[in-house]
């Protein structure tokens, strides 16, 4: 029998439990969780509901005669599942079922065949199946079937009487404390657990921590090893490469020397910068600031105020006035700032150039290889030393070659980069111009007369145009110089000397006083100089050549020359450092070489359009000349490109007008002249120069005069101290002697 009431009441319960359910499902699904998280969730709710329905379910148990305490249960909903995977509310007919467990508090009351679990259905077949079916429980009212609500009529167990008892009181308190002590055992087990999981993930994370911290000094060591291995290998990367470019680039003599004088400390201090102390000629004496940030710019961002401060800046440096204004600003715009420490090497020679540099504070060596005729050997030497204002590598941009010499820095130098592009699109013009300059001045020599546009450009882009001081030894033994032919473009104050090196027998040279003459006629020779303008750096001084000869035939020495600015266009490009002839004769007097047997003869001057020793460049008879400056403006090029670009018949011809020429006069008739003022200085008296000497000094402002006579000769046997000699052919011949 089922109290359909009841049955009712239970489903009226169970729905509940089942919208209860339904609605913690629509908010799982509004929350978009997936099916597998709200079928984790459906767990929860279920629980949920079955808290619910026991609550329920212990009003009801309380009704019935014999005793009994639920002890757990379930509650599903059979289509709950499907419902929350496919999102379909849950509706309150579908079907739910609710499983009890209880225990029996009073056995002895207990029904036989009675079953601890029940289960119920709301479906009503399914109900009353499952009830009629059902072992224990339910209900059957005892007295009145309908409209009975008494507890103890409500409920009849099956097969057994309704004793009517009534209910113990303490059960529900007894069932509540039982029920909530299970739970807060479960609460408690939960929680034991969670504290059970969390101090194994504690434990799991310290032992990573701690892992990670021993791991921490590992890596430290590793990566600390793996430093010092770079830096150990980079190191001998860097040694390999400076001892590689140290053998690329030996040191050269003047490197040397260079090298020696700033390693004493004592020179040390007086090496200073002369540019820092120069006034009005140069602003800056290195970058400032404010360029440097400029010169950091690309060159779209730098504006004309920029550019203008820039150019102001550069004004003044030699190279760089040579451009015209549009080119100085279109390099302003491309050119960067590199500043190169000592002793770092700039470019390569053969290495391809990608740069052209102006020197804005510094100096640098250019170091070319030189084949030394008798060993075979190749020698490195400084060509040049390039200072402020001066500018390089320019050769290998405009001709499309590699780097023809390296360039290494003498001190930290300043340098300003123009890219190669920039280069090529805006200098040429310039470069062809002093290219043209030069081809011009070869056509006027007689030399050149045959030959062709296409020879003379080959044979002059190589060319170098070169200004000279005084006193300056432009060529110290031409019989070792294979290099360069040195042409006379102008001569600024009169004459460049050609100098005949003569050595005088054993037999010749034992007189000590000769000995004293030939070494104070060669200081006088250098004193002369020195009252001159030029001779104090000067160059702005030159002499017109008409101006000179008119000079030559009045015979005076005193009228002072003419005087133009030397075009800029002919402005040094380049200058060498090369020795004093003052310091020569000094370091040869006192290693007693001068002394004993060397006189140096003054053979012949050089006048604009002269080359100086042709006849040895054609043929070679190995005889020793000098070239030193009294301040000239020359034009060397390389004899190699003079005999490459040369042919059969322009050569014949240069011979020809070489030997017409014969100049500097050939040795037979040097050799004449040097017997003869060797003859008159073994004469001569110490007692009669030392007179003569102070007479003249008291007489005239130079300590001995050279005249240059023509047809004459004033050779005084005796007691002269000046001799000049006419040889025909030889414009002007000097031989100074005592
Ligand atoms: N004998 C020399 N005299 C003056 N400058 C030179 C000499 N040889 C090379 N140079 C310069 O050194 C530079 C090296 O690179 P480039 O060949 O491009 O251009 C060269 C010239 O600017």
């Amino acid at each position: 029998m089922i109290d359909l009431e009841l049955s009712r009441e239970l489903d009226e319960r169970g729905a509940r439990a089942a919208a209860v359910l339904y609605s913690w499902t629509r908010m799982a699904m509004k929350s978009k969780k997936t099916a597998k998280t709200l079928l984790k969730r459906q767990d929860r709710l279920e629980g949920a509901a079955l808290c619910w329905l026991k609550d329920e379910a212990l009003r009801w148990t309380q009704r019935i005669s014999w005793r009994i305490m639920l002890t757990g249960g379930t509650v599903t909903c059979a289509e709950t599942t499907s419902c929350v995977r496919s999102g379909k509310p849950l509706s309150d007919t579908q079907t739910w079922r609710m499983k009890i467990s209880w225990k029996i508090l009073d056995a002895e009351n207990a029904p036989l065949g009675y079953s601890e679990d029940e289960v119920f259905y709301n479906d009503p077949s399914a109900s009353l199946r499952r009830t009629a079916s059902a072992g224990p429980v339910l209900v059957r009212p005892t007295s009145s079937m309908k409209g009975s609500t008494a507890p103890e009529n409500l409920l009849e167990l099956r097969g057994s009487e309704y004793t009517g008892e009534p209910l113990d009181c303490d059960l529900t308190a007894a069932i509540r404390k039982q029920s909530a002590k299970r739970r807060i055992k479960r609460i408690m087990e939960a929680e034991k657990e969670r504290a059970e999981q969390e101090r194994i993930e504690e434990e799991q994370r310290l032992k990573e921590e701690r892992r990670r911290r021993s791991d921490t000094p590992y890596e430290a060591s590793t990566k600390f090893r793996w430093a010092t291995r770079v830096v150990i290998v980079l190191g001998r990367v860097l040694r390999a490469l400076v001892s590689y470019s140290a053998d690329m680039i030996p040191e050269t003599a003047t490197q040397r020397s260079f090298r020696t004088l700033r390693d004493n400390s004592e020179v040390k201090e007086i090496l200073f910068n002369k540019s820092l102390y120069q006034r009005g000629k140069s602003q800056y004496a290195y970058v400032p600031e404010w360029a440097k940030k400029i010169l950091m710019k690309s060159a779209m961002e730098r504006s004309e105020n920029e550019l203008s401060q820039l150019h102001s800046m550069l004004k003044g440096l030699t190279s760089y006035d040579k451009f015209t204004y549009r080119i100085q600003l279109a390099m302003c715009r491309a050119m960067t700032y590199l500043k190169v420490e000592h002793p770092r090497v700039v470019l390569r020679k053969g290495h391809i150039g990608v740069s052209f540099y102006f020197i804005f504070s510094g100096s640098v060596f250019v170091n070319v290889e030189e084949l030394l005729t008798k060993t075979g050997h190749v020698m490195w030497h400084t060509a040049i030393t390039l200072n402020r204002g001066d500018s390089f590598g320019e050769l290998a941009l405009l001709r499309n070659i590699k780097r023809t010499a390296s360039v290494v820095v003498r001190e930290d130098t300043e340098l300003l980069v123009v890219e190669k592009n920039v280069f090529s699109k805006t200098c040429p013009r310039i470069f062809d111009k002093e290219l043209a300059d030069k081809i011009q001045f070869c056509k006027s020599l007689t030399l050149f007369e045959q030959w062709t546009d296409d020879a003379l450009k080959n044979v002059c882009f190589e060319a170098q145009i070169q200004e000279w001081k005084a006193n300056k030894i432009i060529v110290k033994d031409s019989s070792k110089e294979l290099e360069w032919i040195y042409l006379c473009m102008q001569s600024i104050n009169r004459l460049n000397i050609i100098i005949y090196r003569a050595t005088m027998s054993e037999s010749e040279s034992d007189s000590e006083d000769e000995v004293t003459g030939a070494e104070k006629i060669l200081e006088a020779m250098e004193l002369s100089y020195k009252d001159e303008p030029h001779a104090k750096g000067d160059t702005s001084y030159i002499v017109n050549e008409e101006d000179e000869e008119d000079e030559d035939e009045d015979g005076t020495e005193e009228k002072l020359p003419e005087i133009e600015i030397v075009p800029t266009e002919l402005e040094r490009r380049d200058k060498r450092v090369s020795e004093n002839f003052t310091e020569l004769i000094k370091s040869e007097s006192k290693t007693g070489k001068l002394n004993k047997d060397v006189v140096y003869l003054n053979i012949a001057s050089m006048k604009s359009g002269d080359i100086f020793d042709v006849s040895e460049v054609l043929r070679p008879t190995g005889r020793t000349l000098m070239l030193v400056s009294k301040g000239a403006v020359l034009l060397r090029i390389k004899r190699h490109d003079f005999f490459r670009y040369s042919t059969k018949q322009t050569l014949r011809q240069a011979r020809k007008v070489v030997e017409e020429l014969d100049y500097p006069p050939r040795r037979s008739s040097i050799a004449h002249t040097t017997s003869a003022v060797f003859g008159t200085v073994k004469k001569c008296t110490a007692s009669i120069y030392r007179e003569r000497r102070t007479r003249e000094v008291l007489t005239s402002r130079n300590l001995i005069r050279t005249e240059h006579a023509r047809g004459k000769e004033t050779a005084d046997t005796g007691s002269c101290c000046s001799l000049s000699v006419e040889t025909g052919k030889i414009r002007s011949i000097s031989v100074i002697c005592v």
